[in-house]
């Protein structure tokens, strides 16, 4: 089936855009890419045109996710796909397919009203990426496996999975339950999660983007960086027990937060057994003591029923 193939950019709103421009190069290493229409901070982190958009606004909202899909034809069939499956696509309008940088654009939203837009033939400058920073491996990892990973918090893992995985096409990775967490991770690429849920109830969000970078000191000196800028680590230097990823989770001006991360697993279709973990981490990950009081991300109340 044809589906998506890539995280391909994320948009967040919040008041906090234009503090994103020092965080996002002194901090990430990322390049500022000329301010959307609104005034969006756009931040790239390969030779996209931008993958990452903060829209001015009043409060932090999770604006919308961006799925890449392969090309115009796996774009028409998805989205006919989506449809038969009784999600109502929108064709973006002219303004937002030029403001995304795409050939084409179209939205739905998620059984929790989280907007997911699918593109096809985003802008790419090749050789132009420059690092805000010094960055060792001079960038992140992304070509064919995106952007990244998100973490959304879901008030129904359930419905979530039927929608993400039996409707999107998003393949399970693997779970972690615990007393205290249930989450899903899911795979479009070899990257080995695009996209993970996590249950709290009653909550819908987003937790964290996942960045990662090439070479391992560029992790180190994203510590050092967070030190000389007031940043707050939320969970220290650790690794994950599925996808093997080292990294640390740190605040943004936003309220989500990043996951600053190295050395990702691959997974392979063909081979791939998903399996249930009991621990987030083989080591570290532990809760800085900003970590109580930051907020879980940028999350509201979620009331009413999923709409799936
Ligand atoms: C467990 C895990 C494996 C790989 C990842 O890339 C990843 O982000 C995570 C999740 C981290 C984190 C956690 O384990 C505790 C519960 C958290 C805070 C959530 O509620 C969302 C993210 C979760
Ligand atoms: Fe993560």
């Amino acid at each position: 089936m044809n589906a998506i193939s890539e995280l391909s950019y994320l948009g967040i709103v919040s008041p906090a855009y234009e503090e994103w421009i020092g965080y996002g190069t002194n901090v990430l290493g990322a390049e500022a890419a000329p301010a959307g229409p609104d005034g969006a901070t756009r931040l790239r982190v390969d030779d996209m045109g931008y993958r990452i958009a903060v829209h001015p606004g009043e409060e932090d909202r999770l604006g919308y996710v961006g799925w890449g899909v392969a090309n115009e034809r796996h774009l028409a069939e998805f989205v006919a796909h989506l449809r038969s499956h009784g999600v109502e696509v929108h064709h973006a309008d002219e303004q937002t397919i030029a403001e995304r940088q795409a050939a084409d654009v179209y939205w739905f939203a998620d059984p929790f009203g989280i907007r997911h837009e699918l593109a096809w033939g985003r802008s790419s400058y090749p050789g132009t990426f420059t690092p805000g920073r010094r960055l060792e491996g001079k960038g992140f990892v992304t070509g064919d496996l995106g952007l990244g990973h998100v973490v959304l918090i879901v008030p129904d893992i359930e419905a979530a999975n039927a929608f993400y995985a039996d409707v999107l096409g998003f393949r399970l990775s693997d779970r972690i339950i615990s007393d205290i967490f249930n989450l899903r991770f899911y795979h479009c690429n070899e990257r080995h999660h695009s996209l993970a849920v996590a249950h709290i109830p009653g909550m819908v969000g987003i937790n964290h983007l996942m960045l990662e970078v090439r070479d391992f000191d560029d992790l180190g000196h994203c510590i050092d960086l967070c030190g000389e800028n007031d940043v707050d680590i939320l969970l220290s230097l650790g690794r994950h027990t599925n996808d093997l990823m080292t990294s640390i989770y740190i605040a943004t001006p936003s309220g989500m937060q990043v996951e600053y991360g190295y050395g990702g697993l691959r997974v392979d279709d063909l081979t791939w057994i998903a399996r249930t973990n009991h621990h987030p981490s083989i080591w570290g990950h532990h809760r800085s003591e900003r970590y109580m009081t930051a907020p879980p991300g940028i999350v509201h109340k979620f009331e009413g029923q999923a709409t799936r």
